[in-house]
């Protein structure tokens, strides 16, 4: 399949009239071929208008056939083989590794809705019989169950091009719950982000869903983002990016005469605190793992460690030691983009610029375009005092924060914002203290682990990748795992509806076979 510089609009592939957005080499810094039309407004208007008009058709599509249909995705983002991968590297400049991988989660993750259609718990069908009887009182029937949002803008990160892109984690929950989805897409990785689409166009097509079930559409202006958002038709956003992109589109959709959610999930420095047990136990091997987690992807991970907070004394030397020769082997890394990569370089600049900061070590310095590695101290009561050494700085850079005591963890882990995560290193000797920080941590963070490192997100059940803000712009849900699917539903209360009238999942002979919570009590249903 060939790259057309094309936006899809329901069933249209045509090429926008309104500015080109092109590819950046990101090794190398060269402009790609084809140039990628811009939407107008027309096409803007087009996409969310046939949204619209799918919306009822697709939300009482079967389980089973929306299931097929994120199946059909995958399949058909297989099929693109080799020319996705090639591109997608060469817009990224991410290893192929690391894109055959993120290539898998993506259908990975398109499968796990496809489970979670099938299984039904979602729609979290609840009865509770109508009590003629009751005194003094009587109870009406109602029943309840989760309906779709109605059309979702989505808007992809830079730095997962195919997992939190196109058909990523917020097109294919949104997709699950039934909601059309309009994707905005990224200027970092427009080929790879048409080929993606038009693997989602051809699953549309074969399954039979109705058009403007999806579209994608390129952006020369932020102002047709900006519309996307404003658009009444749009019910919910999925963003993941930068601070002031999410917070800028959190304001448009807070200003719309129907306000609606924005999911964004923004910056976050994910504080590793290392306990002075595990610290005496393994320092150096920590400093070690540490730096293999700050320097992953070149460290454009929304979950780098960009934050350690320690109590000093021998075991921290043996961790400062351990992650500085680990450190100064860190090549240069090629970054997403010349935007992140001067903005990563500014980031890193403030710090070693501030008069209480000091330099642990660097990485290999590189050509342009490629990160260097660093990692930096600070006292904890010069961290405490200033604002700016809380800021993301996405890339492989991170700053030890050296505490007299535990007093003083616990008054440097209080003055951080949200987190995406936190993790502990401890050892048996070490959880007491362990214990007693943990409150805090859940109030700071969507996940906490004990003895690894954030990177890496598990797609499951149990997952969380979310926290409170500014980590993300809604702390109540998560953007990875099957839960992503709560932020496109509502509950909706049918009170006194005669059978025929229900929904099926409400239906007293439980046509779909759900598990249904009735009266109280999950019920199973009758073989
Ligand atoms: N914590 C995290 O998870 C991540 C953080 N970042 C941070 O963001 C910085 C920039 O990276 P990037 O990925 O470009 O993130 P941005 O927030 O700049 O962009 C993300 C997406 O939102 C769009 N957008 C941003 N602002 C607006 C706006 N005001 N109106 C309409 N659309 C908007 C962009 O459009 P367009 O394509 O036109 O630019 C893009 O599609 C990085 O240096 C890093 O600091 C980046 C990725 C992940
Ligand atoms: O590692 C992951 O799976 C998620 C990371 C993420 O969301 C990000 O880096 O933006």
């Amino acid at each position: 399949m060939t790259i057309q510089g094309e936006q899809i609009i329901g069933q249209a592939i045509s090429k926008g009239g309104q500015g080109t957005v092109h590819a950046i080499e990101a090794a190398t810094g060269t402009r790609m071929e084809p140039a990628f039309g811009g939407a107008d407004k027309a096409d803007l208007d087009r996409a969310c208008a046939l949204a619209e008009a799918a919306f009822d058709a697709y939300r009482e599509t079967s389980l089973e056939a929306r299931a097929r249909f994120l199946e059909t995705i995958a399949d058909e983002i297989l099929a693109l083989g080799d020319a996705l991968v090639e591109r997608c590297m060469a817009e990224s400049g991410l290893p192929r590794g690391r894109i055959e991988g993120e290539r898998g989660r993506t259908m990975g993750q398109l499968r796990l809705f496809a489970g979670v259609l099938r299984d039904g718990g979602y729609l979290d069908a609840r009865i509770d019989p109508a009590m003629p009887d009751r005194q003094p009182m009587p109870r009406p029937d109602l029943r309840l169950r989760n309906v779709p949002l109605g059309p979702v803008a989505v808007f992809g990160a830079s730095n997962f091009p195919l997992a939190f892109s196109v058909a990523g984690g917020d097109t294919a929950s949104a997709l699950a719950a039934g909601c059309p989805v309009v994707v905005k897409a990224h200027s970092a990785h427009p080929g790879t982000s048409e080929l993606v689409g038009r693997a989602v166009h051809a699953a549309v097509g074969k399954c039979g869903m109705p058009e403007g079930t999806f579209s994608l559409i390129f952006a020369a202006e932020r102002a047709i983002g900006e519309g996307l958002v404003a658009d009444p038709r749009i019910k919910a956003v999925g963003f993941t990016g930068s601070r002031t992109g999410g917070t800028a589109l959190m304001r448009i959709a807070a200003n719309r005469p129907e306000p609606i959610p924005v999911y964004a999930e923004m910056s976050s420095i994910n504080p590793v605190l290392l306990f002075p047990g595990a610290l005496a136990e393994r320092g150096a091997a920590i400093g070690k793992a540490f730096v293999g987690s700050l320097t992953l992807g070149a460290g454009q991970f929304c979950t780098n460690p960009g934050l350690v907070v320690a109590i000093e004394g021998e075991g921290l030397d043996a961790f400062l030691k351990g992650a500085e020769e680990a450190l100064v082997a860190a090549p240069a890394a090629v970054m997403l983009t010349p935007g992140i990569c001067s903005a990563y370089a500014k980031g890193v600049g403030a710090v070693e610029g501030h008069a209480s900061v000091s330099v642990v070590a660097k990485g290999q310095a590189g050509e342009t375009l490629r990160g260097q590695a660093a990692l930096f101290r600070v006292s904890a009561a010069d961290f405490v005092g200033s604002a700016e050494l809380q800021e993301e700085m996405f890339g492989s850079a991170s700053i030890v924060v050296v505490c007299r005591d535990a007093g003083e963890m616990t008054q440097v882990v209080s003055a951080l914002e949200g987190q995406l995560t936190a993790a502990i290193h401890i050892a048996q000797a070490d959880h007491e203290a362990a214990r007693a920080v943990l409150p805090l941590l859940e109030r700071k963070a969507g996940r906490i682990l004990v003895n690894g490192f954030g990177t890496g997100v598990e797609v499951a059940h149990a997952m969380v990748h979310g926290g409170p803000y500014p980590s993300t712009a809604d702390g109540r849900s998560t953007s990875v795992g099957s839960k992503a699917i709560e932020r496109f539903l509502r509950p909706v209360c049918y009170q006194d509806l005669p059978d025929g009238l229900l929904p099926d999942a409400l239906k007293d002979a439980n046509p779909l076979g759900l598990w249904r919570r009735m009266d109280g009590t999950m019920t199973a249903p009758k073989a």
